[in-house]
């Protein structure tokens, strides 16, 4: 790896990010960046009316994301360290383009670009792909309150989002090493080996 490891995980909705993220940091010693959700005062009621309540919440996703990638550069990569976090910034993105429109999506997109273009973007993603039932059953198994009647169409856009995000990312950043998990059969929190062939990715690539 060229520069300090800066690892992102990530995937649609329950996907394993924050799990998987985790896992990683354990394993290799290192500081792991995880979104705060239970703080969010919107989410619940994003959750209940999406039309009313998207530019609130995606406002306030980009903010606090804004705010921990720009204290993640003074705290760990200005003093050479590495980092893993359980989202990428640009996950922004895709979920706006599938909850904002018109105008507010035009206003969200440019806020983005002025505060996110030049922040560090991560040097390789692992991203991981699971099926709506998948995702579905991890939801349920997680239990959430305001994730109780998620809306399976949503779910299934953004597994879609993802796929197209994933591929549009892989040729506008060549630099970004994107390795791909099959979320419904590679079981890293049950099985180990599948976890350590996971890990050995990143090991290689700091030799
Ligand atoms: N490989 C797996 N096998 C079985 N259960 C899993 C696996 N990965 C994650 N889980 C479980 O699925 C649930 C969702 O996982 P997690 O919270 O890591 O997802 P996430 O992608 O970070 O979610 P979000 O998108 O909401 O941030 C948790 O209960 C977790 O324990
Ligand atoms: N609309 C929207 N925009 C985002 O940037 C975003 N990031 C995460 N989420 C949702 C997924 C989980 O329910 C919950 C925790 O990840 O919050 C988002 N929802």
């Amino acid at each position: 790896m060229e520069h300090v490891p800066f690892i992102a995980v990530e995937g649609p909705i329950g996907a394993g990010k924050t799990t998987l993220a985790s896992m990683l940091a354990d394993l290799l010693k290192f500081p792991v960046i995880k979104e705060i959700v239970e703080e969010n005062p919107f989410i619940d009621k994003f959750y209940q009316n999406m039309d009313d309540w998207s530019f609130q919440l995606e406002m306030f996703f980009l903010c606090n994301r804004y705010k921990q990638l720009k204290d993640t550069v003074s705290e760990f990569f200005d003093k050479g360290k590495p980092v893993i976090s359980d989202y990428h910034i640009y996950k922004n993105l895709i979920f706006s383009d599938r909850t904002l429109k018109g105008t507010e999506r035009e206003k969200y997109r440019e806020i983005f670009h002025v505060l996110t273009d030049d922040l560090p973007k991560p040097n390789v993603i692992f991203y991981i792909r699971a099926d709506l039932d998948t995702l579905l059953k991890r939801i349920a198994k997680r239990g959430r309150s305001f994730e109780e009647d998620i809306d399976q169409n949503y779910l299934q856009q953004l597994i879609e989002d993802y796929d197209a995000a994933m591929a549009s990312l892989a040729i506008r950043e060549p630099a970004t090493r994107i390795i791909t998990i099959d979320g419904n059969t590679v079981d890293f929190v049950e099985n180990r080996e599948h976890f350590e062939e996971i890990a050995s990715h990143i090991k290689e690539l700091m030799v």
